[in-house]
């Protein structure tokens, strides 16, 4: 029987290669729903394609394009942040990838959870923002949170067959775009320099914050609440090749690693699959004409997020829901080119001293200082 999957952020990046991976595979898996946000001709596209039961628009506005272009087909079209979550907990799917940016992704998943689907998880921020409930949560309900994320991915690949006796774990980063630029260079980044990821082609929001280190920072969080490892033993090792996706070192001093060229389709297959590995056609990984490999140690001076994020994961409580709100909204201003890049960490940092700490927060209280940090990063934008 296939596995029915909804694919939650369908039209993005890691929602396309997704669809790939069910075109080389269409005799393992089938697209019971599509999601996008604003982008209605790709999700009509996909939607003729795929022939999935629902449809959904997340913005209201464009619901009647949607609706015209499919009423010929038997599709139900949906609009709306409700008919997203709804869709997250439809009978007919046995997993949920969650493809969405932000936190937007955070209520759909514990929908989806809580209704007893597996999850391909590629929405960092929801462990990001409450790692600690999602992860119980997954526990209680028996669903596998499995990961697309490709440092996580990796580590779970080098944990398939043992998890026991790990001393760390070893994150690889890039380094993005502005590794080797000085200090005094950073002040005059453009979005232009920022958006051009030296390995990997993503999403804006998660290219911006490869670029800050927020995204290594983010990559920690996700990883002490996804293997259940406390920050002081997350490495983060700068590899500038993103050849090596990353490492588990174990009691003996014994380092696995998993390594191939940068494409999100092994993640996100593998988490399809599993636990079976399938074919996959794209390059293999050529040793003899790769030039090398380098690592260097993350400069957290250049990086500030990437300290910023290590210090929230410290002090718990909703500190990583600050930091992801207010990363959120400066991204965002930085892409607008309303401000500057190194106002990013600043707007964060501001963020964490002002919003108010919560030490046991519910998902309500996640939703309010979600609110809160986001009204309070915008006058820190308009202030600029
Ligand atoms: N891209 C990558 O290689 C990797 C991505 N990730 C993570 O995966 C997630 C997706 O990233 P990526 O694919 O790059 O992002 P993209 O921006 O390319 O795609 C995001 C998708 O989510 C939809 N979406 C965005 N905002 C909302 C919203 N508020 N409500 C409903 N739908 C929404 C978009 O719809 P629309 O097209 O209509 O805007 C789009 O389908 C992120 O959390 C990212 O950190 C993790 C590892 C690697
Ligand atoms: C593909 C993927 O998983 C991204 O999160 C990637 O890791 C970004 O690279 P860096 O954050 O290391 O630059
Ligand atoms: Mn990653």
């Amino acid at each position: 029987m296939k596995k029915r999957l909804v694919l939650l952020g369908s039209t993005g990046s890691i929602g396309t290669q997704a669809l790939d991976v069910v075109r080389a595979h269409s005799d393992r898996f089938e697209v019971v729903a599509l999601t996008a946000n604003n982008s209605v001709d790709l999700l009509i596209l996909q939607a003729i394609e795929f022939l999935p039961k629902v449809v959904v628009i997340a913005n209201e506005l464009k619901y009647q394009k949607v609706k015209d272009a499919l009423t010929a087909m038997p599709i139900e079209v949906l609009a709306g942040e409700e008919a997203l979550r709804a869709v997250a907990t439809m009978p007919e799917a046995d997993m949920v990838l969650t493809a969405m940016v932000g936190f937007s992704g955070l209520l759909p998943t514990i929908d989806a959870i809580k209704a007893g689907k597996h999850i391909a998880l590629a929405n960092k921020e929801t462990l990001v923002v409450a790692g600690e409930i999602v992860t119980e949560l997954a526990r209680k309900h028996g669903v596998k949170l499995l990961p697309v994320d490709s440092e996580h991915s990796a580590i779970f690949q080098c944990l398939m067959g043992e998890t026991d006796g790990v001393e760390k774990l070893i994150l690889t980063a890039s380094g993005g775009p502005f590794r080797s630029w000085k200090a005094e260079e950073l002040k005059k980044v453009t979005r232009a320099d920022a958006l051009k990821h030296p390995n990997w082609c993503m999403g804006n929001k998660i290219t911006i914050d490869s670029a800050t280190l927020m995204n290594k920072g983010f990559e920690v969080i996700e990883a002490r609440w996804l293997f259940g490892i406390e920050a002081d033993r997350i490495d983060v090792v700068v590899h500038p090749q993103s050849i090596i996706h990353s490492m588990v070192q174990f009691v003996d001093g014994s380092i696995k690693a998993q390594l191939g060229i940068p494409d999100m389709k092994l993640p996100i297959q593998l988490a399809f699959a599993y636990p079976e590995r399938l074919s996959l056609g794209s390059d293999r990984f050529d040793f003899f004409a790769c030039g090398g490999f380098t690592f260097e140690k993350p400069d957290l001076l250049r990086f500030p997020c990437l300290r910023l994020a290590y210090e929230a994961l410290d002090k718990g409580g909703n500190s990583s829901c600050i930091l992801n709100a207010a990363n959120e909204i400066a991204v965002q201003a930085f892409l607008e080119e309303k401000i500057h890049f190194l106002d990013i960490p600043r707007i964060v940092e501001q963020s964490l001293h002002q919003i108010e700490f919560v030490k046991n927060p519910s998902i309500d209280d996640y939703c309010l200082t979600d609110a809160e940090t986001r009204a309070f990063a915008l006058t820190c934008i308009t202030k600029n």
